[in-house]
């Protein structure tokens, strides 16, 4: 709104609040979720920030409670895709003063823990990756969905190195064709669906597609189980992976990758009296995280509406 002067641009809602919820399934098998749920909404209340009159805010503790009423009436388990969609239809329709919700969720990765071979009816364990989504939904039925996987942690032991780069009077890595290659990937990657009508109906549909994704990115970044695959840098890997997706999963439109090179230094120890103590022969490494490369970038197809 521009008014007195000024431009007033303006949205609220509840960040990070969390929920668990079990499905009880008759044969004694239970599903369990965890989410964080961050709300944001776009709206017409300028009254509350120009006037302090707050007769067209939706409260965000009214958010909050939303978020277990919903939970409550999902009768079945369901993706953090199709709650956030389904939080974000709520918002919108409900609130004529509502334009658009913006909904993030993280799901805390607990997995069905197996004893003896076997899976667990009610026991469940902590994983490491966790699976995210930003869905914005419009009041007219637009929609945007953003699916993405955090701190996926992988590390290959060789297949990796790094030449060619400038060289300067300030530059003193070696180039390698032998090296370590660990990185954390963050990744989101956005769908083509942009209305309520198109998505499909399918319960699974985002589940199958998070793990046809992290397939993709896990089966690019490794290579075969034999021999692997070299990867001249961690941009040359990121873009493979991204294209990979693209390639393989025609729904995704665009995709972001976050890479930071996490470095392991070779350990050489010398002492004035002994010059060779340990001699790095591609064995023995420093683990560090700082400082580490950070490389990101995003791809998306040439006609996407990103
Ligand atoms: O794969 C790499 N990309 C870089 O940009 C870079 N820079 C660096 O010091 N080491 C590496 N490795």
């Amino acid at each position: 709104m521009a008014a007195d002067g000024v431009k007033l641009e303006q949205r609220h809602g509840k960040s990070r609040v969390r929920v668990g919820r079990i499905w009880r399934e008759p044969n004694g098998r239970h599903n369990f979720v965890e989410w964080n749920v961050s709300i944001s909404l776009l709206s017409d209340c300028l009254p509350a920030y120009t006037l302090a009159d707050n007769c067209d805010i939706v409260a965000t503790d009214t958010m909050k409670n939303t978020v277990y009423v919903k939970a409550k009436e999902c009768q079945q388990p369901l993706s953090v895709e199709d709650f956030a969609i389904l939080l974000g239809k709520h918002f919108t329709s409900f609130y004529p003063q509502v334009t658009a919700a913006i909904i993030n969720i993280v799901e805390k990765p607990w997995e069905r823990i197996h004893i003896d071979g076997h899976p667990h009816e009610h026991g469940f364990k902590l994983g490491s990756e966790k699976h995210s989504t930003e869905v914005i939904v419009k009041k007219s039925g637009g929609l945007q969905v953003i699916s993405g996987i955090e701190g996926l942690a992988v590390l290959k032991t060789t297949q990796s190195g790094f030449e060619g780069f400038i060289r300067d009077q300030y530059t003193i890595l070696p180039e390698t064709r032998e090296r370590m290659f660990a990185t954390e990937v963050t990744s989101s990657w956005r769908y083509s669906y942009e209305s309520l009508a198109s998505i499909p109906s399918n319960q699974l549909y985002f589940m199958e597609k998070y793990l046809d994704v992290k397939k993709v990115l896990i089966d690019t970044f490794f290579g075969p189980a034999k021999r692997g695959v070299y990867s001249p840098s961690v941009q040359s890997t990121l873009y493979d992976m991204a294209k990979a997706v693209l390639a393989r999963v025609p729904e995704v439109s665009s995709i972001q990758l976050k890479m930071p090179n996490i470095h392991f230094l070779p350990v050489n120890l010398s002492s004035k009296d002994n010059p060779v103590i340990v001699k790095f022969e591609d064995d023995v490494y420093l683990p560090t995280d700082e400082p580490h490369g950070s490389i990101q970038a995003s791809l998306s197809r040439i006609q996407s509406k990103m």
